[in-house]
């Protein structure tokens, strides 16, 4: 069994990953909680399943825009609230190659992106929608919460337990080696020990010794003895948290911030709101240089496919890391007082000025301990001048960066390392 820091070093210098929600809410194309939000019937839903038939999906496309766009991960949805499972588990028959698809998705899935180098994971869901045994009647979120009808329909929730791990069993067994975990979420008293999970850990972790897992069973990562259960990095949701993530005694502690590209995790054909490359950029930046991680999410089509705006605003992404993927991969908190004009990230003696603003004359560094050797643009190598001005003396321990022009090379973040 690896040690929890051996088990989440490649994961903190990775830094950006790729999220996958794809599954049958990608018909009606109004997100993932579609089921929930309108309280549609196991019936209501059925034909999506009748019809789910993505012709177009083809993985390596994906893995390689994510290979493209600069990312060293990813993690898909197994399985969502729906309950609908995009592998074959022989646990069920609400499967994705039952449907026309006729395909396990997810195995698909994992051999193309290990295929092109990046780490893979699953997203499972703790909640479900679907299974019989899970409660339904009186629950905060299941489609049939108020249904009178469904006000004395019995289920046995110790079945529903035995079938969640026997999934988790099936998906750490027969995919070859699996190096996230991503369960989601809990809620009230349907939270660690009502899923077992001090049991359901100590499968995951002698089935992948290697595998890291999220905070979301129910633990509370941030204590000084927190459960087994508690996870190996925290997930914050569709936040950047201000000061980064520490523990009660103030360790920081690993974490990777999910985010949409819109405001939906899955499909939502009527959701242009997409944020810019540069925001994305900048929030990636934002995320490292407070010792964190960005897990970017797409959310296919019916089709199997990723929508043009994401591949093009991911496009657009890694032409920026492949010129400054340096002041990101391994980089983390720099231990300086964020600067007027951007951020810093940091990797051993080599700190990144990641300027946002061009401001007027030179750029000021402040807090730095030691002496700078050199300073190049990031981006091509170029030298950048540091000297101080004749009267250095009244800005304190600053030094400046010389820009030659008073516009920013790159108006995203032009990075001086
Ligand atoms: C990544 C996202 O995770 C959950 O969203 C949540 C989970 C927990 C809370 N919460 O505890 O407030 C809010 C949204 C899912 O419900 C959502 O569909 C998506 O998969």
């Amino acid at each position: 069994m690896s040690t929890a820091n051996e088990r989440i070093e490649w994961f903190v210098k990775a830094r950006f990953g790729m999220f996958i929600h794809w599954g049958l809410y990608a018909i009606p194309a109004r997100g993932e909680w579609v089921r929930s939000h309108e309280k549609l019937s196991i019936e209501d839903y059925q034909p999506f399943f009748e019809e789910f038939n993505p012709v177009n999906y083809n993985p390596k496309e994906w893995a390689a825009l994510a290979k493209k766009a600069g990312m060293k991960y990813a993690v898909m949805t197994a399985k969502h609230h729906d309950g609908f499972c995009l592998f074959d588990s022989k646990l069920t028959d609400y499967k994705a190659t039952n449907t026309p698809a006729g395909r396990d998705l997810i195995r698909e899935y994992v051999e193309a992106f290990r295929n092109e180098g990046l780490k893979v994971g699953f997203y499972y869901s703790l909640l479900d929608w679907h299974h019989p045994d899970y409660p339904a009647y009186g629950d905060s979120f299941h489609p049939m919460r108020d249904n009178e009808a469904w006000k004395d329909k019995k289920h046995d929730f110790s079945r529903y337990i035995e079938y969640m791990h026997g999934q988790v069993r099936e998906l750490l067994t027969n995919y070859g080696k699996i190096d996230i975990m991503w369960f989601d979420f809990s809620y009230g008293n349907m939270s660690g020990e009502t899923w077992k999970a001090t049991e359901l850990v100590k499968m995951v972790r002698s089935l992948q010794p290697h595998i890291i897992i999220d905070d979301r069973l129910g633990g509370n990562i941030r204590s000084v003895n927190k459960e087994i259960y508690a996870g190996d990095f925290a997930s914050p949701e569709q936040i950047i948290p201000p000061e980064g993530v520490v523990d009660e005694a103030g360790n920081p502690i690993p974490w990777e911030a999910c985010i949409t590209m819109n405001n939906h995790w899955g499909y939502a054909a009527a959701d242009k709101d997409f944020k810019s490359p540069k925001q994305l950029i900048r929030a990636l930046v934002e995320c490292v240089s407070k010792g964190g991680n960005l897990l970017l999410n797409v959310g296919p089509n019916a089709k199997g496919e990723i929508p043009e705006e994401s591949v093009e605003i991911l496009t657009e992404i890694g032409k920026w890391m492949s010129k400054n993927g340096e002041s990101i991969y391994g980089c983390g908190n720099a231990g300086l007082p964020k600067p007027e004009w951007g951020r810093y990230t940091k990797k051993g003696n080599k700190l990144y000025a990641h300027i946002f603003e061009r401001g007027i004359g030179p750029i000021a560094i402040q807090g730095i301990k030691g002496k700078v050797k050199r300073a190049r643009l990031l981006a091509d190598g170029s030298e950048v001048n540091i000297q101080k001005p004749w009267n250095a003396h009244h800005y304190g321990d600053a030094i400046f960066i010389n820009l030659r022009s008073s516009k920013l090379p790159d108006e995203i973040d032009t990075v001086v390392e």
